[in-house]
């Protein structure tokens, strides 16, 4: 057996850097809305992908050492001044080191442009939807079982029309439109439309094909070996004598990164910012000491955060101010007042945050970052957690966003007691999901509360009460979402259930909206 290859710092989105001995696919992203998608897709498929912006400069590339690039889609145009492209030296640098490129729709344009075609707009106004393509060559871009026709999702306006010296079309859309093109001497390849998504049915398959017969790639990236490189790297960023914070909420991923960094030079802090929910912040600081032994400091900020909330009701000033509290008022001042490190004259230095923040970052933040878990999806941080021995009540939570009841209750969250109503209204939607054995079927659940009243009649009395709405969907990343199909006895039993025992709410709502055109929060 070979020695296995020497961990490399990777240079990821943001700047941040990742750390890891395996074969890096790099996809640079155009903006699609897929992106994350793709780099899923390869994941899946036992490959670390790692996501650059599309204007990242060669030296980021060249850091990442990639075996295989992948340019993305995007909302521009490629034939419009201005649009992003690849950096300088990026074909050179490409052809020099044999990497295999693929370009999804923006990126194939970007192909076809960059290296001396033509993209036009559509004279047909475009292809948006599930459709089917034609292979009209046998090819290196499809493995031998794929040289046929499928059903492809499209999504763009514009269209090769001319393709650059040496390149072949391999397939068409039924109207006629180059839709996957190949040079397999230099090992560029394009597709119009997007194999990243389930609704392309060989999508999947076509993605390996490329990373393991095109590009020979192993897929032999594994969660174990994540654990491992994580571990390596926040060994190598904190010192012997440094301490490191750890702002913890409860949730997944806070949960499993503190027990990465488990030791006694961890401080965990729990923020009750005044937005939980029923009970949650006795409840979170008891499963801590409980299940995790985890020293953990609870930071009271209620106040302070509703008193910056007052009177806001647009979502983004809302959001801006929790974020604003969060860093400059929470995280400063009183962890540091509230929750020294033991053992004085220590140098402590580093902070944590586990992932991204709620209102991002300060630039001038006095503190080393670390963030073990920023590369990684939802599901991957369960799997990671469930390797650490996090037990499984942890794992399993429902996610719960870092401005939480303020982005579900529309309009003044400090209103009257609109954050208890909504609070026990949550409370009985969760429980009642528990009792019928539906929680871990779906990803998110909660309640919204409602800036209206409606009529009702209640023990042979007019109502005028407030009105909820119920929000439950399915999702694998949070990314785009389905809402949950309940069967009506269960609607029935929440909705009678939540209006006998909260005495203000007359009338239950049930979401009905996927994502898109919804997003799964309402604010
Ligand atoms: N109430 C809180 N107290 C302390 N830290 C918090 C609090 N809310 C959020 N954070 C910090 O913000 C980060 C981002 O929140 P986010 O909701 O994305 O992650 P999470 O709460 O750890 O997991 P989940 O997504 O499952 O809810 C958290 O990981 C945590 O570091
Ligand atoms: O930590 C967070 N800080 C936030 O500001 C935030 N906003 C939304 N969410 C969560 O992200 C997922 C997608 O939410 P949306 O469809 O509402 O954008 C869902 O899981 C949301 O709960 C947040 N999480
Ligand atoms: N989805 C995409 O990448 C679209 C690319 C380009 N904006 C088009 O409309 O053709
Ligand atoms: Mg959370």
């Amino acid at each position: 057996m070979s020695a296995p290859s020497p961990a490399k710092r990777v240079r990821g989105e943001d700047g941040q850097s990742i750390f890891t001995r395996h074969a890096v696919c790099c996809v640079l992203d155009y903006g699609s809305q897929y992106t994350q998608l793709i780099a899923r897709r390869i994941r899946d498929s036992g490959v670390l992908s790692v996501l650059m912006p599309g204007d990242v400069t060669m030296e980021r590339i060249k850091g990442a050492q990639p075996k295989t690039i992948i340019l993305s889609g995007g909302p521009n145009s490629v034939h419009v001044e201005g649009a992003p492209r690849v950096p300088d030296g990026f074909w050179e640098y490409c052809a020099e080191n044999d990497i295999p490129v693929l370009g999804i729709c923006y990126g194939m344009q970007l192909i076809v442009h960059q290296l001396g075609g033509e993209v036009k707009t559509a004279d047909g106004g475009g292809e948006y939807g599930r459709m089917p393509m034609n292979v009209v060559r046998d090819s290196t871009l499809f493995s031998t079982e794929e040289q046929d026709s499928q059903l492809v999702w499209m999504s763009h306006g514009d269209e090769a029309v001319k393709l650059p010296d040496g390149f072949s079309v391999v397939a068409r859309s039924e109207q006629g439109a180059i839709v996957a093109i190949e040079h397999p001497k230099r090992r560029i390849f394009g597709l119009q439309y997007h194999p990243e998504v389930v609704h392309s049915e060989r999508g999947a398959e076509t993605i390996r094909h490329f990373l393991f017969d095109i590009a020979k790639m192993t897929g032999d990236w594994r969660m174990e070996d994540v654990l491992e490189e994580e571990m390596e790297k926040i060994r190598l960023q904190v010192g012997p004598t440094d301490h490191v914070i750890c702002a913890l909420s409860g949730g997944v991923d806070s949960t499993v990164a503190a027990t990465l960094v488990l030791g006694d030079r961890l401080h965990c802090v729990f923020v009750d910012n005044g937005l939980l929910r029923y009970k949650e912040a006795e409840r979170v600081m008891d499963t801590f000491n409980q299940h995790l032994h985890l020293p953990v400091c609870k930071v009271d900020d209620a106040d302070r955060m509703l008193g910056r909330l007052k009177g806001l009701s647009d979502p983004e000033a809302k959001r801006k101010a929790i974020g604003a509290e969060f860093i400059d008022g929470t995280l400063y001042p009183d962890v540091i007042e509230s929750c020294p490190p033991p053992g004085k004259g220590q140098k402590h230095s580093h902070t944590i945050k586990s992932h991204h923040n709620v209102g991002g970052l300060p630039e001038d933040l006095q503190f080393e970052l670390i963030e073990p878990l920023r590369e990684l999806f939802k599901d991957e941080v369960r799997s990671l957690g469930r390797l650490l021995g996090v037990p499984e009540q942890f794992i399993s939570r429902h996610p719960f966003p870092g401005p939480g009841l303020a982005v579900r209750i529309i309009g003044d969250v400090t209103e009257g007691d609109r954050l208890d109503v909504l609070r026990e209204v949550d409370e009985v939607f969760i429980n009642s999901i528990r009792e019928w054995g539906l929680y871990d079927k779906i990803w998110q659940a909660f309640a919204v509360f409602l800036p209206v009243r409606s009529v009702g009649v209640q023990g042979d009395q007019r109502t005028h009460s407030h009105v909820v709405a119920l929000r439950a969907v399915t999702s694998s990343d949070g990314m785009t979402a389905d809402w949950y199909p309940f069967q009506p006895d269960f609607l029935r039993y929440v909705s009678t259930k939540i209006c006998n025992t909260v005495r203000s709410v007359n009338r239950v709502v049930y979401d009905v909206t996927s994502k898109p055109p919804g997003t799964i929060e309402w604010e």
